[in-house]
């Protein structure tokens, strides 16, 4: 039976509700941060009615949106109040690419638009050499034939530039920023696009501007995988940078001992509630390598890895030494996996990376 042309077309003979009705009241259910309706956004979907039951599926920007609770109860409730709806079943999807550049031409995802996938590099506290596992584990994929990019996102200490030994800033075409390519990397870092020696205090909206600018303004061309070197701790700024990456998995990087250890602990659980993926942990300075025929030193005591790995059911992809070569190379600019890829730890490295590319597959 067809309805007539009020406003919420519900057949309130028999208190049905069609999906004329449903529209018609969803348009009041907006985008908190583009203010916009879902419905005209497209972010609603397959809407169909059943004996009073709707069904619909609900496109978000991305799957970790953090509003997808107050987004799905508010369409939950809108609907609940008319008449005839018995129940409402929301499938949760996510907008695709193309979908994401229309409507938002600025959309920090166009830059990554031909990167398949990204790995951010994230720790519980600062110091526990994230920032050298990401450049090593992002040598150690390139190594396997893969493009690689290597994005420096810290906005406590930049440090990728005097890693790596990259001097200069990138050049600019077209509005666009050319990555500085080194050891077969294309490389970013936050260091590059501000004044070397200004302190910056990173709040907020001026953290998510840079990154922005980092992922959407950088022509990173295509890549198998992205880098991405993400601030210690959970603070906001690690978080918002993780957020801001559709579909980025985490490689944890840990120290041994016990301290450290709860600092990790942290950062696993916020980033499981933000339902972001870890793909594992990497033990960083879990003993001190002495000559072949020494043993090897537990400085920072044992078992710190292997135990998060226990707790949180999370693959132990390597546990790294301690060793002079990596120390020297921070200062260097030139990583173990440059100076020696087929060492001990050299070995390590690709292990950890042949892990992370079958955790992929
Ligand atoms: N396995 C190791 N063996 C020897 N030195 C190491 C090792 N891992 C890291 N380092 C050294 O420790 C220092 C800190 O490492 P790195 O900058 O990678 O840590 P980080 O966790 O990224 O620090 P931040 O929290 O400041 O970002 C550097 O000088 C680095 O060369």
């Amino acid at each position: 039976m067809e309805c007539g042309t009020g406003s919420w077309e519900i057949q309130r003979n028999d208190m049905a509700v069609n999906e004329r009705g449903i529209r018609e009241a969803l348009k009041v259910v907006l985008d908190p941060e583009l203010k916009k309706s879902l419905l005209d956004l497209g972010m609603i979907r397959d809407i169909s009615v059943e004996e009073g039951q709707v069904s619909l599926s609900l496109a978000l920007t991305t799957a970790k949106c953090p509003r997808k609770d107050d987004i799905v109860d508010e369409i939950k409730r809108v609907l609940g109040r008319l008449p005839g709806v018995s129940g409402v079943n929301i499938k949760l999807s996510t907008l695709n690419r193309e979908e994401l550049t229309q409507l938002f031409p600025k959309h920090p995802l166009v830059g990554l638009e031909k990167v398949r996938h990204v790995l951010a590099v994230a720790s519980g506290k600062g110091g526990v050499g994230k920032t050298t596992i990401a450049i090593n584990v992002a040598l150690a994929l390139a190594g396997k034939g893969l493009r690689i990019g290597l994005l420096d996102a810290d906005v406590y200490g930049p440090s990728v530039p005097v890693m790596l030994a990259i001097e200069g800033s990138p050049e600019e075409e077209n509005k666009t920023i050319i990555p500085i390519e080194k050891f077969g990397l294309r490389v970013m870092s936050l260091g590059m696009i501000t004044e070397k020696g200004q302190p910056i205090v990173w709040r907020g909206p001026l953290v998510s501007k840079a990154i922005k600018q980092l992922l959407g303004e950088v022509m990173w061309g295509e890549l198998d995988y992205l880098v991405v070197d993400l601030p210690p701790g959970t603070g906001d700024p690690s978080i918002t940078i993780a957020q801001s990456i559709p579909n980025a998995s985490i490689l944890m990087v840990t120290t041994p001992q016990e301290v450290a250890l709860a600092d990790v602990r942290r950062a696993i659980d916020l980033f499981k509630k933000f339902e972001m993926g870890i793909v594992g942990l990497v033990e960083n300075m879990s003993y001190f390598s002495q000559d072949s025929s020494g043993k090897p030193i537990a400085i920072f005591g044992r078992g710190g890895g292997e135990k998060l790995s226990r707790e949180f059911g999370l693959p132990l992809l390597g546990k790294i030494p301690i060793e002079l070569e990596i120390g020297k190379g921070g200062d260097s600019g030139i990583p173990l996996m440059i100076s020696s890829p087929n060492s001990e730890t050299g070995r390590i490295f690709q292990g950890i990376a042949e892990k992370i590319l079958s955790a992929a597959r």
